[in-house]
């Protein structure tokens, strides 16, 4: 560094030599604040190293679900009557995945849901046994059973009609994370539109909630309609001809507690009394 004493900014009692020891120090001080830097972030790598890792998200039935994305490229699955081909994933459940299909023979797009065989209690089957038993009750809000089957010691599957995105991932597109009171209002309307249709075919639902609820799609022109998913908790309260059954005294707690009803939490039935309180609340919770 060339200074010269009474040059610009410099007092001309202060002598080059001076000058010089002054920027040793400065240079020095900062060599050292240097030092104590890499320190720092050598520590934080080496306690990134000690931090526990978190636990994998891998579930043990994932290991029985279609490899369609990976080296076996097992995307192809075979019913009694069809061949579907997995184009994606939708979503994941505790029990297993929904994927999206096309059917061989007519190249519809169409949803499959897996379950693993290796799960403790199978809610495809009772899932199944529900969607055809709705399939009477013709109602906009349902998707329609189409197929199902299952690969030898891995999985059960059942093909329904593909809906489009699910109410709750659907909200957090939205501006500030939330609908509008407009969108509320018609997600409201058509929200209880399907659960009275399904009311009326003599089942409760016992797990509204969200990601239950998706909107249809742009191709099928039904952008408008909400579809009731998720059938697996479904219970039948009254069967065509007979009289409601009696509600249990007691039974143990079913859905999803962040949406239960108060009645559901103090280990009441899910009663019919109860139902009307969680539609109100989770549509609370999308415009709030
Ligand atoms: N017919 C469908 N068309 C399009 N997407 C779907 C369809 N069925 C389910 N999905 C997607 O997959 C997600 C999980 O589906 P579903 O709730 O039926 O699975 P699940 O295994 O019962 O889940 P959970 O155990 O969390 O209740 C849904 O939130 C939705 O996004």
């Amino acid at each position: 560094m060339n200074v010269e004493p009474g040059s610009k900014g410099v007092p001309d009692n202060i002598t080059t030599s001076k000058l010089a020891k002054k920027a040793a120090v400065v240079v020095e001080v900062k060599e050292k604040e240097k030092e104590k830097e890499k320190e720092k972030e050598k520590g934080a790598d080496d306690r990134e190293k000690l931090k526990p890792k978190a636990p994998s998200k891998q579930k043990p039935q994932d290991k029985d679900m279609p490899r369609w994305n990976q080296k076996e490229k097992e995307d192809r699955i075979q019913s009694v009557k069809e061949y579907y081909q997995i184009t994606g994933e939708l979503g994941q459940g505790s029990f297993g995945a929904v994927y999206a299909v096309t059917r061989r023979s007519d190249k519809q797009h169409l949803a499959m849901k897996v379950e693993s065989v290796n799960v403790k209690k199978s809610m495809l089957a009772h899932e199944a046994e529900v969607l055809l038993s709705l399939s009477v009750v013709k109602s906009a809000h349902f998707v329609i059973l189409y197929d199902k089957g299952s690969v030898e010691n891995r999985f059960l599957f059942l093909v329904q009609t593909l809906v489009g995105i699910n109410l709750w991932d659907l909200r957090t597109r939205m501006p500030e994370k939330r609908y509008t009171l407009a969108a509320t209002l018609r997600i409201a309307e058509q929200t209880l539109a399907g659960l009275a249709d399904m009311h009326r075919a003599g089942f409760l639902h016992r797990d509204i909630k969200p990601p239950n609820f998706a909107i249809g799609r742009a191709e099928d022109n039904t952008l408008h309609t909400v579809y009731i998913l998720d059938f697996g908790l479904c219970r039948r309260i009254a069967r065509k001809g007979s009289d409601l059954r009696m509600p249990r005294k007691e039974c143990g707690f079913r859905g999803t507690t962040r949406y239960a009803s108060l009645a559901a939490h103090d280990g009441a039935k899910a009663l019919r009394s109860a139902v009307p309180q969680t539609p109100p609340t989770f549509l609370a919770f999308f415009f709030l």
